[in-house]
């Protein structure tokens, strides 16, 4: 293969044999796992399955965390979780600036803000905010850096459901203006089928499946060819519809 070749196809993340435990519970157990260059994946999972866990490994933010394996991750990479972590004392610009240094920093953070539809609330303190525009804020400190790779433990967890739809499409969008890769957290089976193009399940500490969604976007909620989706994702999770 040609060395640029090889460039282009070479996964972002590559985890091989990943274990974490905590005392003598093992969470992860020997993971396996490329995420391609600019691909948007999704991972559900049970509470407690070590969604977060994984993404904290991959994030390089688990010091101290027992376990073994090899990983493999990109420099440039952002975290957005469910709470914004806007620090309260920084105006909005000031927050977002925290991810972005170097020449036309300000310019970069400005038209971030654009991005995400915060234009014109440069100075707005972070309390200003409502939560799904603090998120907002959150998406553009995190991709005021052009990451490699970005990493969202429930992003929209706590947002109503007409604010989650709308930053759903926000996402999207600023996927595929930067083309990121992206692994989304998300407890939300709808969630996961409408926005990545892959989705992982986690169950006891390994990928129990690993499932393409091969369907063009935009997506929408309502379409029926995704509900064969969802039942393979459902039954994985160990949920029938009947259930729910
Ligand atoms: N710092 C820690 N110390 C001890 N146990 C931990 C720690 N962090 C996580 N765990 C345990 O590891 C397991 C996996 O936690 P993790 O937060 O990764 O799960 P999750 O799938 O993200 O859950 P949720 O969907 O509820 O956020 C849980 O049993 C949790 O109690």
């Amino acid at each position: 293969m040609a060395p640029h070749t090889e460039q282009l196809t070479r996964p972002a993340v590559q985890l091989r044999g990943l274990t974490r435990s905590f005392g003598d519970r093992t969470v992860l157990d020997g993971i396996d796992l490329d995420l391609p260059a600019g691909q948007f994946t999704a991972l559900l999972g049970h509470s407690g399955s070590g969604k977060s866990t994984l993404l904290r490994a991959i994030a390089g933010i688990d010091h101290g965390v027992a376990g073994d394996g090899r990983l493999t991750a990109p420099e440039g990479v952002s975290v957005v979780f469910q709470d914004s972590r806007l620090l309260p004392w920084r105006r909005v610009l000031d927050n977002v600036l925290l991810g972005a240094d170097g020449k036309g920093a300000v310019a970069r953070g400005r038209a971030a803000l654009a991005e995400v539809g915060l234009g014109g609330r440069e100075r707005a303190w972070p309390g200003e905010l409502s939560g799904g525009e603090a998120q907002r804020a959150a998406l553009a400190r995190a991709l005021v850096s052009e990451p490699e790779l970005l990493l969202a433990d429930e992003p929209f967890g706590a947002l109503d459901a007409l604010t989650r739809i709308r930053m759903h499409h926000l996402l999207r969008a600023l996927w595929t203006r930067h083309r990121p890769s992206v692994l989304l957290v998300t407890h939300d089976v709808d969630e996961a089928i409408v926005l990545a193009d892959r989705v992982l399940v986690l169950d006891q500490g390994r990928i129990a499946l690993d499932l393409t969604i091969d369907h063009p976007h935009p997506r929408s909620y309502r379409e029926p060819v995704l509900g064969e989706y969802r039942e393979r994702l459902l039954t994985a999770l160990g949920v029938t519809e009947d259930h729910q």
